[in-house]
């Protein structure tokens, strides 16, 4: 018999329940253990859905009280010194420090989890480091599964992952080179479970769709041939991508199981085929990245494949990856029309697919015709409906020129120009756009929303915060303003909800990091921009100050990234119609009155293709993409772009030929050291290294910004610098951005200082 099996369901709640609960907990509104009982409620309750919508194989460990990968590294007693003794408990307060950071201890790095909008907290590496069995979280929520009759496979990211995926805090150090030793706590952990009654782990191993170096390929041997011994059967889990030329090593492994991903690779399938031996394959065949409904009858075509080649017990069928990266329930969203709504799936819905699919091979197509006919139809309804397609765009995309992806003059040209408007001191002082969304602020847009408070006083409401924000700006000293975006509920769904092709949901909340969710707009259909979207908001910002006020637009790379996006159409083709709404939105800023425009890129690099084959490609229309957006200026009008990532080496030519006039990125986590790949690459354009870690509540000290600024001028030469935080302010309260700013302006001035005391 085919079982149906998952690989992880989103932990957030359908309403989000933990995330309210945590953030409830951190501000002392509620105590550890009501904090642990919803944590046992919602596990409970996603495994009892996942048992409802006939699904046979359910992990466990899949819960998170803020990120797995940290979980793995609590397990392992991975603790970096400063949150704590190598040996002593790791209590759910030390978790969040590590996660959080406090005011002694900065938070450990936090980055993105291959090509997803998920974050995850990098595990830090030191020589000689100690691992033991810190936590039996995962042991503890395999009984917890037990008690309501379910044997669980328990997930547990695998140690190459987790290892190649830290950073060694020691120059000379090789995460790898700890591998024996991690080894050794997984399988005293793997042991434990198979003493509790499981039959089955699921060891996570994305990497294994990277390029690998030859360590890295050993390493799997090593870790494989150990883990294998005494622990439960393995089935490795593979995704976000084809194995490749790492085929022939994940089917050398002694593992009992091997999970591929046939959504992004479909083309995959005959070659694991022919190399899985006895092994068990786990079929992704439902898409865990997306929200569309599967095309039913080409997936159980794949899945007969197998089973007609291996036999129907050792198949599974699947979805590609962890569900976590889509909303929890399309039967939540009440507003959606019910057109579109029977184009989509959500985590319970593709679980519903899944168990279909396992029907429909162990009884025969009859047992499901009904849902295979219904999706068949609604499948067949999107391809043909007169909403998806606008011929208007592809002809205005058909007549734009070469010359309307550059700006009218080379940078050096346009700096001289726009120096001489701006007059802005050295080390210009700004922020990334965002200030703080207040309760008040989120409540007053629920207010509107519900029809509580009208459009009018909304707007009112709207103004005073930005008035206000622009008052303080200027009585902090900064010198380039921003209005503060309190209009808008997030950087891509306020476009989305603007441009036409897009929809967007109500509760289709996915998890980004932590407590922190976003509720990716889903692009159906070609994209138009209607009108204007934030000249209203900027044009008023401005006219309140003489100072500078960036005007804020999120890219078309980002917003494409940052959504659910059309199968239907590449996605360079999309991406291009987004940045035309976009461009059109720059030139009506600029009409306005608006010097300075920032076109946020903060997942540009999200969207990178993991394999290297694959990257030029997506660079070189992502890059044409943010061109077409910003070129339609004239010089004067000052381009910024920001990025909030920290790895920049590889992508550097790219982000050279976006040729914005500055710079923001994040850096103040990794120390500076990624300006390196600036200095090394000689970037021609301004920079504004981040000096302060918006996503922990610690205020930064004036000195230690001074630092990061001096670190700085090291590499990038010092007028070509600017002052800024890593990102926008939106997560953080006013008290922290006032004390924070003051710092930030402080240090700024010292670096003037010393600056003009040099020349
Ligand atoms: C910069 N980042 C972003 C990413 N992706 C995006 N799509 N957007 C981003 O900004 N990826 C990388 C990083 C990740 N960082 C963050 C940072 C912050 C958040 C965040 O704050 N998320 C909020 C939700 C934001 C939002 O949509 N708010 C809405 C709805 C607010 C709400 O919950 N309203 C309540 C009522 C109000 C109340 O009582 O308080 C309700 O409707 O029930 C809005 O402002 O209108 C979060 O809450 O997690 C995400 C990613
Ligand atoms: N302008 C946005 C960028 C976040 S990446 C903000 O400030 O929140
Ligand atoms: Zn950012």
């Amino acid at each position: 018999m085919t079982h149906a099996a998952n690989l992880g369901f989103p932990r957030i709640g359908a309403k989000r329940e933990l995330k309210k609960t945590m953030e409830s907990y951190w501000k002392n509104e509620i105590s550890r253990s009501e904090l642990e009982q919803v944590g046992l409620e919602l596990r409970r309750r996603h495994w009892h859905q996942q048992r409802e919508a006939g699904i046979g194989i359910i992990p466990s460990n899949d819960f998170s009280f803020y990120d797995q990968v940290l979980d793995m590294t609590a397990t392992l007693g991975a603790i970096p010194e400063r949150f704590g003794p190598a040996d002593g408990d790791i209590d759910l307060d030390i978790y969040f420090a590590m996660a959080r950071g406090t005011p002694e201890a900065p938070a450990m790095e936090m980055t993105k989890w291959f090509d997803t909008n998920y974050h995850y907290i990098v595990p830090e590496f030191t020589k000689g480091q100690h691992f033991r069995l810190a936590s039996n979280k995962a042991l503890d929520e395999f009984n917890e599964a037990k008690k309501i009759g379910l044997t669980t496979r328990p997930v547990l990211p695998g140690p190459v992952t987790w290892l190649s995926l830290g950073k060694a805090k020691e120059p000379d150090l090789d995460p790898l080179d700890l591998l024996e030793d991690v080894l050794s706590v997984y399988a005293e952990l793997l042991g434990k479970l198979k003493d509790a009654g499981a039959e089955w782990v699921q060891i996570d191993e994305p990497v294994l769709v990277l390029d690998l170096s030859d360590k890295q390929k050993e390493a799997f041997r090593t870790a494989m041939r150990a883990l294998s011994v005494s622990g439960p059967k393995i089935m490795l889990a593979t995704y976000f991508g084809k194995l490749g030329d790492n085929l022939s090593l994940a089917t050398s492994l002694p593992v009992d199981g091997l999970h591929v991903d046939l959504v992004r690779a479909p083309e995959q399938l005959d070659d694991v085929i022919a190399r899985i031996a006895d092994r068990h394959l786990s079929l992704g065949l439902v898409d865990g990245r997306n929200v569309w409904r599967s095309d039913l009858d080409t997936c159980l075509e794949q899945a007969e494949r197998a089973v007609k080649a291996i036999g129907a017990d050792r198949v599974e069928i699947a979805p590609s990856c962890s569900l976590l990266h889509v909303p929890v329930d399309l039967d939540q969203e009440k507003t959606l029309d019910d057109e579109l709504k029977s184009w989509l799936a959500f985590a319970r819905q593709k679980l519903g697919e899944v168990a279909g699919l396992a029907k429909a091979l162990n009884e025969g197509g009859e047992a499901v015709a009904a849902e295979f006919v219904a999706s068949a139809n609604a499948n067949r309804a999107r391809k043909a409906s007169p909403r998806i397609h606008n011929p208007a765009i592809a002809e205005r995309l058909s007549r734009v020129s070469p010359s309307a992806l550059n700006r009218q003059s080379p940078y050096a040209e346009r700096r001289a120009r726009q120096a001489q408007i701006f007059k802005l001191p050295a080390f210009p002082t700004t922020t990334i756009g965002s200030f703080p969304q207040t309760k008040e602020v989120r409540q007053a847009r629920a207010a509107n929303r519900r029809g509580d408070m009208d459009d009018q006083s909304y707007g009112a409401f709207l103004k005073a915060q930005t008035k206000g924000c622009i008052a303080y700006q200027e009585e902090a000293g900064l010198d380039v303003l921003v209005h503060g975006e309190f209009e808008r509920n997030d950087m891509v769904e306020y476009f989305g909800e603007q441009l036409e092709g897009f929809t967007f949901t109500r509760q289709g909340w996915v998890q980004s990091y932590g407590s922190r969710c976003v509720k990716p707009p889903i692009i159906f259909g070609d994209v138009t921009r209607p009108s204007p979207m934030t000249v209203g908001w900027s044009q008023y910002a401005q006219s309140l100050t003489s100072k500078p006020v960036k005007g804020m637009l999120t890219g078309p790379v980002t917003i494409l990234n940052w959504s659910f996006v059309r199968n239907d159409l590449p996605r360079s083709e999309t991406c291009r119609q987004i940045a035309l709404a976009i461009r059109d939105e720059v030139q009506d800023l600029e009409a306005a009155g608006i010097a300075m425009i920032q076109i946020d890129e903060a997942a540009l690099r999200e969207g990178l293709p993991l394999r290297q084959d694959d990257r030029p490609a997506y660079l070189d229309w992502a890059v044409g993409a943010f061109r077409l957006a910003a070129s339609g200026v004239r010089d004067e009008t000052q381009i910024h772009t920001h990025m909030c990532y920290s790895e920049f080496n590889d992508i550097m030519p790219a982000i050279a030929a976006m040729d914005a006039d500055v710079i923001s990125i994040e850096t103040s986590r990794s120390d500076m050291e990624l300006l390196d790949a600036f200095a090394e690459f000689e970037y021609p354009n301004e920079i504004g290294p981040g000096v302060w870690d918006i996503h922990s509540p610690r205020v930064p000290d004036a000195a230690g910004m001074e630092d990061l600024l001096k670190k700085a001028s090291r590499v990038i030469p010092a007028d070509r610098i600017w002052v800024n935080p890593d990102c926008g302010l939106k997560t953080r309260g006013w008290p922290e951005v006032k004390s924070s700013i003051a710092h930030l302006v402080t240090a700024a001035q010292a670096m003037r200082r010393a600056a003009s005391a040099a020349w």
